[in-house]
């Protein structure tokens, strides 16, 4: 069976069979690796075709007018940039981005929004709703599956005050795709992570076998990931899995990411549930802020952020 036959949400919230046979299968991807795909997932196609419409007519503007819409600099991130390291160095990308912030409200920093089209705020803003609705049916049947109740892993990941981030990645044909990657093998530092990709080259680690395994493309799919600070919450129940995306020299991909992310202040701890009395914790306490800190010095490739987490820096795998 191919391990990404895409979960139909559909009968959720029909009769108790249907529905906990869906519940079943994504228990099963969030024990095997935290990935999973979802069709009939409730968010409107025509929130999707937008999306994707005002994306498209972003990138195929003048260099000019993308670079109008600014970088912000401090953090590096939000609004449009460029990665384009074709060589053997260890940071490989070949990727442009739009990254917009859409949560908390107070956060949506318009001066990084591409003012171009026109119609791109509210797409954004629409589909972005639709999403985290999508999230918080997810992560209250990941709950419910771990035995807590439904809105246990929205409220430990901080909701209603939680960060919510979208990203349009664009993969240009790149004419040495073999000494680079469209974006290097990372894992997500969120709470939970959800793509739409236009085009197959996402690949996750299979720690098993030692191997990329590539997420196949459903048309009107979504792809689910479980994000680092989901394994935290779990106490290592559930894995935030290593993945990357590869380099194309035929053609353009592009795929849309919306990161679920706690607030700065919001406290991140294992779920006393989930821990033994007998070995305790798996992760410390600590401000989400404190994290993303790490990240920024750290510059984390493969090696996982949340291993410096760990009580006593112990190795989890
Ligand atoms: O482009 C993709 O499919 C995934 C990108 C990704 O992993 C990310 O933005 O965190
Ligand atoms: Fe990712």
């Amino acid at each position: 069976m191919s391990t990404f036959k895409p979960i139909d949400l559909s009968g959720l919230n029909d009769d108790l069979e249907a529905s906990n046979s869906i519940r079943a299968q994504i228990a099963e991807a969030c024990d095997k690796n935290g990935f999973f795909q979802v069709i009939n997932h409730g968010v409107p196609v025509e929130d999707t075709e937008k999306l994707r419409e005002v994306s498209h007519k972003f990138f195929d503007l003048s260099e000019e007018e993308k670079l109008a819409c600014p970088r912000k600099p401090e953090v590096g991130r939000l609004g449009y940039g460029r990665h384009m390291t074709c060589t053997d160095s260890e940071f490989q990308h070949w990727r442009e981005v739009v990254e917009i912030q859409t949560l908390p409200l107070s956060g949506r920093e318009y001066e990084y929004w591409p003012q171009q089209p026109a119609d791109l705020g509210e797409a954004v803003e629409k589909y972005t709703a639709a999403v985290l609705d999508l999230a918080h049916r997810l992560l209250a049947v990941i709950s419910e599956n771990l035995g807590l109740k439904p809105a246990y892993l929205r409220d430990a990941l901080g909701y209603p005050n939680i960060q919510q981030t979208i990203t349009f990645q664009f993969y240009p044909p790149c004419p040495e795709p073999e000494k680079t990657l469209g974006m290097q093998p990372h894992s997500d530092i969120g709470g939970i992570t959800i793509v739409m990709q236009e085009a197959e080259g996402l690949q996750v680690f299979d720690e098993l076998n030692d191997t990329w395994e590539l997420v196949p493309h459903y048309p009107n799919a979504f792809v689910v990931n479980i994000a680092d600070q989901t394994e935290i919450i779990t106490n290592g129940r559930y894995k935030s899995s290593n993945h990357r995306v590869i380099a194309n020299s035929e053609r353009t991909r592009r795929s849309y990411v919306t990161h679920y992310h706690p607030g700065l202040d919001h406290k991140v701890f294992p779920a006393p549930e989930l821990v033994d009395a007998k070995v305790g914790p798996r992760y410390r306490e600590f401000l989400y802020k404190e994290y993303l800190q790490a990240m920024r010095v750290g510059r984390v490739l493969e090696k996982r952020l949340l291993q410096s987490f760990a009580i006593n820096n112990s190795v989890i795998s």
